[in-house]
């Protein structure tokens, strides 16, 4: 049996709480750590375990085989490197952490060890839905992906979410899948904002349209937009040479009531992406207890943030921006 402690102890911190403890294999969370001490036993209560204010203590508590950690972006760095330093396993939601330079330390820290410790939360690998596009591109039978159209609309965001969050905190997920998804790697990033929602505030442009170009020169854009207010909507249209590949949205009943025919929106992050996250985390406890990491890894990790400066860079020059993560490292390959 996995012995977990989880690290912040907030939204995602409680969801991945329950569904360690109560619907996977192999894992139970023994502790749990918020520098909010109330959240913290708020947290305790739903697994019955210890609780610390200080993630350090957790870390090295000898009844923690593995730490999941879900604070906020800006903190992740400290509690993956204290991870690695102690030999043990981390799942870290994303980002990996907020700057290139941070998760170039994490990468190197991990290198240095020699062993394979951290994996990142990039949930979408694991969406039946991206998978289906996945397999159906590999397959070759549509020819070569030509361009990419996505759309990443949450209903609305709390009033400390300014406009570089659009990136880091959102079109991240965009940014890890979709050059996965094509088998790519990115060449540029540009940003071009349309006029703002009535809905928005002088520290946050919303909408937003991120346009990324891979080095076989496939043309993304995204469309980035926080306060949409009718519902979580996330959508993926892959144009091919011989055909056009969309990702299904999970489906919801089709009603027929007072001359209108509807169908439901997701609302929430949580139930969007629901099952991704139990097949990631399950995926995570299996390949830890072989020793392994199977999922995104930290390099993963550092290439989605070096493409997100070059994502902020290009929202404050307005101008194309370039993309360059390096040669992968032979440990990652
Ligand atoms: N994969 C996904 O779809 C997904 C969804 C939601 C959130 N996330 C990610 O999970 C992380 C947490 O997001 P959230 O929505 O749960 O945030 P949240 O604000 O609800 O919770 C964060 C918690 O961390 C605590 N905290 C702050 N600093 C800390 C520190 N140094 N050590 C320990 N705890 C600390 C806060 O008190 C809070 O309880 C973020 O990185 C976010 O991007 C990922
Ligand atoms: O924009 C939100 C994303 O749609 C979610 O999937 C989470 O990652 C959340 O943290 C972000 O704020």
């Amino acid at each position: 049996m996995l012995r977990v402690g989880v690290v912040g102890c907030g939204a995602i911190g409680k969801e991945h709480i329950k569904r360690l403890n109560n619907k996977l294999q192999g894992v139970t969370v023994v502790v749990v750590s918020d520098v909010f001490e109330e959240g913290a036993k708020t947290a305790a209560a739903l697994c019955d375990g210890k609780v610390y204010t200080d993630a350090n203590a957790l870390i090295n508590d000898a009844e923690v085989d593995a730490i999941v950690c879900t604070s906020p972006g800006f903190a992740h760095v400290e509690t993956v490197l204290a991870a690695i330093k102690a030999g043990k396993p981390v799942f870290c939601e994303k980002p990996l952490a907020t700057t290139a330079d941070d998760c170039k330390k994490i990468v190197d820290a991990e290198i240095a060890s020699g062993k394979h410790l951290v994996q990142v939360g990039f949930m979408r690998r694991y969406d039946k839905g991206y998978i289906q596009v996945k397999e159906a591109l590999d397959s070759g039978e549509f020819g070569a992906p030509l361009m990419l159209h996505c759309t990443h609309r949450n209903p609305e965001v709390g009033t400390d979410y300014t406009t570089p969050m659009a990136v880091h905190d959102t079109a991240i997920h965009e940014i890890d899948c979709l050059h996965w998804l094509v088998d790519d790697e990115y060449e540029s990033a540009q940003v071009i904002m349309p006029g703002s929602t009535k809905y928005t505030h002088s520290e946050l442009k919303d909408p937003q349209i991120m346009l990324l170009r891979t080095k076989k020169g496939i043309c993304i854009d995204v469309e980035v937009f926080v306060n949409c207010k009718f519902g979580y909507d996330i959508n993926c249209e892959v144009v091919c040479e011989e055909g056009v590949v969309k990702m299904p949205a999970p489906a919801t009943p089709i009603i027929r009531k007072e001359g209108r025919l509807s169908t439901g929106i997701e609302t929430s992050w949580i139930n969007r992406f629901i099952d991704s996250y139990d097949v990631e985390l399950q995926d995570w406890v299996n390949s830890v207890a072989k020793g392994e990491v199977n999922g995104p890894t930290a390099w993963d990790g550092y290439v989605a943030a070096v493409t997100a400066d070059a994502l902020v860079r290009a929202q404050q020059s307005g101008n194309i921006e370039a993309i360059v993560t390096g040669e992968c490292p032979k440990f990652y390959k």
